[in-house]
C-alpha cells in the first residue's frame, strides 16, 4: 500500500558520529516501526551540534516531506545535549503532550526519566518527536506512544478527522 507513513530518523550522538559506538538506538527505532505501516526514508547519525540537527530536521520535513521525524539522544543535561533546542528552533506549532506522555510513562519505569528534556513539535505536516538516547529508553518510549502518534499523523495529514474514544 502507498499509505505508509514516511519516517526520518536522526541519532544525535558525538560518539556515534565519530564511529566510536555502534548506533543501536537508531536501529532499534527501525525495528520497532512495523514495516507494513512505515517507510524509513533516511537514518543519520549526527554529532550533538544544534545547527546540524536543525538543518537535517528542516531537510527531512521540507524536502523529504517526512510524516514523522524521530530523534534519539541529546535530550539530557550534558552541556553537549541540544536536541530539544534544535527541535524547538524548527517548530511551527508545539505538540507538548507527546513529550509529556513519554516522560509520564517513563517515570513509572525510572525516576531518571525526569532528566530527559525531549520535545515534540509540528513543522508543516511533519511531526517531530525527541526520544532519549539509550536503546532501552527508545524502546520504552516509542512502543508507548506509537498508536497515538499514528492517530495524530492522520489528523495532521487530513486522513482522519474523527477522534474515536480510546
Ligand atoms: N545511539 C546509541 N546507540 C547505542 N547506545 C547508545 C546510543 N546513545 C546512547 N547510548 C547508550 O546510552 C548511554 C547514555 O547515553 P548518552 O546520551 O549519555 O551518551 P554519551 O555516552 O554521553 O555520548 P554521546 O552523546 O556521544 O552518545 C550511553 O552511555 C550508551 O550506553
Ligand atoms: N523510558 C526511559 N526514559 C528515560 C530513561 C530510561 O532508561 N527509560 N533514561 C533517562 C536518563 S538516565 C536520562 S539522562 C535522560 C536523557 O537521555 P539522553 O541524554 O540520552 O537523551 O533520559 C531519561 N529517560
Amino acid at each position: 500500500m502507498d499509505n505508509k507513513y514516511t519516517v526520518g530518523i536522526i541519532t544525535a550522538s558525538d560518539k556515534g558520529s565519530k564511529g566510536e559506538r555502534e548506533d543501536i538506538s537508531g536501529r532499534r527505532i527501525r525495528e520497532i516501526l512495523p514495516a507494513e505501516n512505515y517507510e524509513v526514508v533516511s537514518c543519520k547519525v549526527l554529532p550533538d551540534e544544534q545547527e546540524e540537527l536543525e538543518q537535517e530536521m528542516i531537510h527531512l520535513a521540507d524536502e523529504c516531506k517526512c510524516n514523522l521525524i524521530l530523534t534519539t539522544g541529546g535530550t539530557g543535561f550534558s552541556m553537549r545535549d541540544v536536541t530539544p533546542e534544535a527541535t524547538l528552533a524548527v517548530c511551527d506549532r508545539n505538540a507538548p503532550g507527546i513529550a509529556e506522555a513519554i516522560r509520564a510513562y517513563s517515570m513509572t519505569i525510572t525516576k531518571r526519566a525526569m532528566l530527559s528534556r525531549g520535545a515534540s513539535v509540528i513543522r508543516g505536516q511533519s511531526l517531530i518527536v525527541n526520544l532519549p538516547g539509550s536503546p532501552k529508553a527508545v524502546e520504552e518510549s516509542l512502543t508507548y506512544i506509537l498508536d497515538s502518534l499514528e492517530h495524530g499523523m492522520d489528523i495532521l495529514l487530513g486522513r482522519d478527522g474523527e477522534c474515536a474514544r480510546r
